[in-house]
């Protein structure tokens, strides 16, 4: 049974998109960097490959916000465990609910402190990984918590705190030597590059001096400069990388991506007036999955980066919420690109993204409504997607289970698929926020976290020098059946949508017909019973005056039947007081 399920059965997807490596999921196929070298070898200096990486861990860091009151149940052991004391009706990951007052501890690959500055978090994560990226490898570094926990803050900072991202991009442009005023090759969305000619360099050059331009606009744009400059100097004493064997080209390109409730923008793509930003969709192609038609701004340092980042970050959805004055209610991907090689058919694409996911809300405390509550909905759903992706990776890995996760019920999951199943680098940052009342979330995010860190990476880096062969035309016909299949997955998810908004309008209009229908028949009913009310006094009415008239004939009748026989009228009014009083 066991040897059968060794057995490579290599199915080709059509549902495109999938890692074409994945055969199930005990097993991945290792797949080897593959090369492509169409000219005489001889006379083209290889590029550096690295070395075989050994069989590892997704790294996965720890961050504890800083300027909350830490609640007690929780301790650091090392520098590397967190200890959290579980109430008696807590269940473990382990599946514990015994009753019993216990620990559970959890392994990160290196926990920072509250008082931890944002230059030793660089320093300890991304710094070493932008010298792999320099070397042609892919990397990811993904920011996981809850709302408000620090995620933008530990990823972009603040202009006195600046971030990873402002740090890694001055650490790699000051490992490079200064790049050619005009791009001389782009990056495909599919991860190969095509060399760009006369006017393609100047159509580049204008489109990334455009944004430059509209940045500096915005009356906020100083501070920024300002504070980038602040940080180059403050770093400027740091070792820089030296990185050897430099190839003529290098290039290097950014991207800004949202997903916003399942759909995808470019927050780079500034839309003209009065139309909305248009939705992209995902490709696939062989082993990579990407953002067709995103725009990749060619730039040249790394301040005009960080303003190239800063420009599309006023374009993402934020909000306020009760737990984040501005909370962000997309997944955001920075991308960065960098493009080295000689000549057409030999270009290096390698990339480090850069994923500020939105965080997880409990809906009982955020108390979202409308917008915000769909907006909740679809951010807590993609985030459980990622996290049984994750767990059911973790599963195959270690107890052999030959299922497939399903990275295609997420954007994010379909988009990061490839690093997710430990092919490529991929690194977790996970921010929690330590006090009292947000204890169940922490929960949750560390058990999240410690599923994260068992899965394994166990395939080296993948190296494409591409050919310029191998760019669009080839693939066309894959790219094609993928569109087709991407438009009717969305048609079919359109129309679903319209049923249940139609469904939900139609019982509102029939809960409305009711509602008319019971305020007519209360409105009825009300004339009727003022109507009878009428009725009924003027037939109290008639009845007094009747008996009052009866009353009179009969004092009239005993008057003359008195006068009649004492002969005293007098006698009579005597007698009739007695006798009315007595009656
Ligand atoms: N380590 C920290 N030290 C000081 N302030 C912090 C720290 N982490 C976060 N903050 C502050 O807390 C607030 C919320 O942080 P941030 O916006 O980064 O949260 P988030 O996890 O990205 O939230 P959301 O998912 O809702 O967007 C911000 O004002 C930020 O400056």
């Amino acid at each position: 049974m066991e040897d059968q399920l060794h057995i490579p059965q290599v199915k080709i997807s059509y549902l495109q998109s999938r890692d074409p490596s994945i055969i199930s999921w005990n097993r991945l196929e290792k797949v080897r960097a593959n090369l492509h070298f169409s000219s005489d070898e001889s006379t083209v200096p290889s590029l550096p490959l690295p070395d075989k990486v050994k069989e590892k861990h997704v790294d996965v860091y720890l961050r504890i916000k800083g300027g909350v009151e830490c609640s007690d149940i929780y301790a650091i052991e090392e520098e590397d465990t967190f200890v959290c004391e579980l109430p008696e009706t807590s269940t473990t990951i382990s599946g514990n609910k015994n009753g019993v007052q216990t620990a559970e501890k959890y392994k990160f690959t290196k926990i920072f402190n509250s008082g931890c500055t944002q230059e030793e978090i660089f320093h300890a994560t991304v710094k070493e990984k932008i010298l792999n990226f320099i070397n042609g490898e892919n990397s990811t570094l993904m920011a996981y918590g809850t709302s408000g926990s620090g995620k933008t803050f530990t990823l972009v900072g603040t202009t006195e705190e600046p971030g990873i991202i402002p740090r890694a991009l001055k650490y790699l442009f000051h490992s490079l030597p200064t790049l050619e005023q005009f791009p001389q090759a782009k990056p495909l969305p599919n991860g190969n590059a095509v060399i760009l000619d006369n006017t393609q360099k100047l159509i580049e050059k204008q489109q990334s001096q455009s944004i430059l331009k509209d940045l500096h606009a915005y009356k906020d744009h100083l501070l920024h400069e300002k504070a980038f400059s602040a940080m180059q100097q403050r770093l400027s004493r740091d070792p820089v990388a030296i990185v050897e064997n430099l190839t003529p080209i290098i290039n290097i390109w950014v991207s800004l991506a949202e997903i916003y409730n399942e759909q995808i923008f470019d927050l780079l793509n500034t839309p003209i007036k009065g139309q909305q930003r248009p939705r992209l969709k995902i490709g696939g192609l062989h082993n990579n999955t990407y953002i067709k038609d995103l725009k990749f701004i060619n730039v040249r340092s790394g301040l005009e980066a960080y303003e190239v980042l800063q420009y599309g970050l006023q374009n993402r959805n934020r909000a306020s919420t009760v737990v984040n004055m501005q909370s962000s209610r997309s997944h955001c991907i920075f991308s960065i690109k960098l493009v080295q090689g000689y000549d057409a058919d030999n270009l290096l694409v390698s990339s480090f993204n850069f994923c500020d996911l939105a965080g997880s809300e409990r809906l009982k405390k955020t108390m979202n409504v409308g917008d915000r509550l769909k907006e909740s909905n679809s951010i807590n759903n993609s985030l459980m997607v990622l996290g049984r992706c994750i767990t059911m990776v973790r599963d195959g890995q270690y107890k052999k289970e030959n299922k497939m996760p399903p990275f295609r019920e997420s954007k994010l999951t379909q988009l990061f698929q490839r690093a997710l199943i430990g092919k490529e680098d991929i690194q977790l940052m996970v921010n929690v926020n330590l006090s009292k009342d947000m204890f169940p979330e922490t929960q949750h995010t560390l058990n999240f976290s410690a599923m994260a860190k068992e899965v394994i990476i166990d395939q080296a880096p993948v190296k494409v020098l591409n050919s310029s062969r191998f760019l669009d035309k080839d693939f066309d016909e894959e790219d094609t059946r993928d569109e087709e299949l991407d438009e009717l997955r969305d048609r079919l998810a359109e129309v679903v949508l319209q049923l249940s908004e139609e469904r939900q309008q139609n019982q509102q209009r029939q809960e409305e017909a009711i509602e008319r229908e019971r305020q007519h028949l209360i409105n009825t009913y009300k004339e009727i019973i003022n109507i009878k009310d009428k009725q009924i006094e003027t037939l109290k009415r008639e009845n007094e005056i009747l008996l009052k008239e009866k009353r009179e004939r009969e004092k009239a009748h005993l008057q003359s039947f008195f006068v009649v026989s004492s002969g005293s009228e007098s006698d009579f009014e005597d007698e009739l007081g007695v006798t009315e009083s007595d009656s």
